[in-house]
């Protein structure tokens, strides 16, 4: 047929293929470089090591504008090697690397100053002691059950963290866009939507929550109820939105820290193990090496040898600062892999070590891709390997089976004692993961000015998860600053796809393994089958379109909340019954309501305690 070309553009397929060749090579090294030297940064953050990063980043950056200016010579219509075609593609989008040099490096410096101030920032009492994030205020909101004491960590955090990078934020949405809009994109979440290549993404992710949306109003109104029990009138209406700082999550994303509050049935089967962690002695080290048994009992690769000498998997106790969120990483040698997290030993950090190990799994998987495929089908992909693991880990009958769980029995209580467990991490999680990137698309794309960071930010975490700030708050206020992606530029809803996808998964997952029961009851573990499905779509990495590696495990191509609702059927039901029984309603109607404010402790949340003292008193007379 007529050979169709651009003129003045490169159609030899061979020429290309050398070119990728010598970029795949020279990558890995340039990566490899820049990787290790972010490393030092995040495992040790002072000037030195800051200064070394970004000038490695500046490395990358002139490497990445080398090749994709070569890439973008080349019209491969006529290619007749489709990850030829598909690596030419992906090198085009050369990302920051399109900006003048001035602006990548104030863009590099004020990801990095973002990211730090976030990492060390803490909030300190009267008395002079002070508290990181991690471990003490997370300890505080999930533990304590004492209105103010949890306020005074909720405002605190958002006072050190968010509302000192709202400046700085600015002007990252400004230059974000400009690379964007260097690249082709209209702005910066238009290309963050291209990664998933799939072009009714938006339409499908709404299609999603309008389908789940439900299942989490009846968590919601059920857990308002429980939290009216506990607090009471002044502060919980039954009809409007929950102050967000009751949760037992900083960012009210996750509710499992609140399951005593919650607890359907308290003389059932209990679901936590983080006491018998304890009480058996369990260490970082042990939470991970019993995720790792779990990988290699469905025939998945181990650790090597690199990940548990260079890893850091718990908080230094040698005055250095470190990024404490946990995160992990592909040195992109094909040897070095790592985990880098704070790991306390409760439940809650053995779930976050299996994703952090789903990711390396990952990495282990598509190691000797081309490194433009050494990346997941789509990020939500990248998310879900682990999450789905570690379906089969909570399972009451799992924990049982490590030493985690004493008694366990098989009735419909602890099955529903069981379900909320999930339901609080799982279910609660939806709206959360799906508001944080309609926020900051809309940032992007202007819908939400900069004098309307805040006010929109809570618009949407009332439309979407039905909270409220105990607080009042302004545009002095920053809080979207106050969760880790925001300042660390990590795209989130991923993981909105992930917590759909992984039931897809795990459905998919527990049929190979000739599962036989209810989804929730089923435990994977050692099913070779499981295993090879999971492993044979990570080893494609991104070098096929993601529909097709969600074919090779569920036999269809597209997202479905299906295997979710099917997951959760019992205690959807259990939910609307209680609701009805306490005749709740579903939603927030008194959506302006706000819970009462007690004067001095929010200006002085050091006088909780000393309220009664003379200070008191002395304030009212001077007022
Ligand atoms: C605890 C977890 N840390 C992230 C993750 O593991 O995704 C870290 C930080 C940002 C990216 N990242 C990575 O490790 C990437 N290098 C992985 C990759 O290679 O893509 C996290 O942030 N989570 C887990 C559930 C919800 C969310 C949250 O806690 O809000
Ligand atoms: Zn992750």
């Amino acid at each position: 047929g007529q050979i169709s070309f651009t003129p003045g553009k490169n159609t030899d397929e061979l020429d290309a293929k050398k070119l990728l060749e010598e970029y795949n090579s020279t990558a890995e090294v340039v990566w490899n470089t820049y990787t290790e030297a972010s490393w030092k940064y995040n495992t040790d953050i002072n000037e030195a090591n800051k200064k070394e990063m970004l000038e490695r980043n500046l490395e990358m950056a002139a490497h990445t504008l080398k090749y994709g200016e070569k890439a973008r010579q080349y019209d491969t219509a006529d290619f007749q090697d489709a990850s030829v075609k598909r690596i030419i593609k992906k090198l085009s989008d050369i990302e920051r690397a399109a900006l003048p040099s001035a602006q990548l490096e104030e863009y590099n410096t004020l990801l990095s100053n973002m990211e730090t101030k976030y990492s060390v920032a803490e909030v300190c009492r009267e008395n002079g002691t002070c508290h990181p994030l991690d471990p003490d205020l997370q300890k505080i909101i999930a533990e304590s059950r004492d209105y103010d004491e949890l306020l005074f960590a909720w405002k605190g955090w958002r006072d050190a963290s968010g509302k000192k990078i709202r400046q700085d934020y600015m002007r990252y949405v400004e230059l974000a866009n400009k690379a964007a809009t260097l690249n082709g994109h209209s702005d910066n979440g238009a290309f963050w939507r291209s990664l998933y290549e799939t072009p009714t993404f938006e339409e499908d992710l709404e299609m999603l929550w309008t389908e789940l949306e439900p299942l989490y109003k009846n968590l919601h109104a059920y857990v308002r109820r429980a939290l009216y029990n506990k607090y009471g009138s002044n502060y919980i209406n039954l009809k409007g939105p929950i102050p967000a700082h009751l949760l037992g999550n900083m960012w009210a994303q996750t509710w499992s820290g609140i399951m005593d509050l919650v607890m359907p049935y308290p003389h059932a089967t209990q679901v936590d193990a983080t006491p018998a962690m304890v009480a058996k002695g369990w260490n970082a080290t042990r939470m991970f090496q019993e995720s790792d048994s779990f990988f290699t009992s469905l025939g998945l690769l181990p650790m090597p040898k690199e990940f548990w000498d260079k890893s850091m998997l718990e908080k230094p106790s040698d005055g250095r600062q470190v990024v404490c969120h946990a995160s992990a990483w592909d040195f992109y040698n094909r040897k070095d892999f790592r985990i880098k997290q704070c790991t306390v030993v409760t439940m809650d950090d053995l779930i976050t070590v299996h994703h952090e190990m789903g990711h390396v799994q990952y990495f282990l998987q598509y190691k000797d891709q081309p490194v433009s495929f050494r990346d997941g089908a789509n990020p939500g992909f990248h998310e879900a390997i682990g999450d789905v693991l570690a379906l089969s880990v909570s399972t009451p009958k799992h924990l049982q089976s490590i030493g985690l769980l004493d008694k366990v029995e098989n009735n419909q209580e602890s099955d529903i004692n069981f379900l909320m467990s999930m339901a609080l991490d799982k279910i609660a999680f939806l709206p959360f993961g799906y508001l944080m990137d309609q926020w900051r698309w809309k940032v992007f794309d202007g819908r939400i000015p900069s004098t309307e960071y805040n006010k929109e930010w809570w618009n949407l975490r009332m439309k979407y998860q039905g909270l409220c700030p105990p607080v009042t708050r302004t545009e002095e206020d920053f809080d979207p600053g106050a969760k880790f992606h925001i300042p660390a530029n990590v795209p989130y809803v991923r993981y909105f796809v992930s917590f759909v996808i992984q039931f897809q998964f795990q459905k998919a997952l527990c049929d190979a393994a000739k599962h036989v029961g209810p989804l929730h009851t089923c435990d994977i573990y050692k099913s070779k089958e499981a295993g090879k499905l999971l492993g044979d779509v990570m080893k494609l990495g991104f070098s096929k379109p993601w529909p097709e590696a969600m074919t090779m495990i569920t036999g269809q191509p597209k997202m479905s909340a299906q295997p979710l609702m099917e997951y959760f059927k019992p205690l959807i039901q259990w939910l609307e019954e209680q609701n009805n029984k306490n005749n709740d309603i579903r939603g927030w109607p008194e959506y302006d309501w706000k819970p009462s404010t007690n004067f001095f402790l929010n200006f002085f949340p050091e006088t909780k305690g000393a309220m009664s003292s003379h200070r008191g008193i002395y304030f009212v007379l001077l007022l």
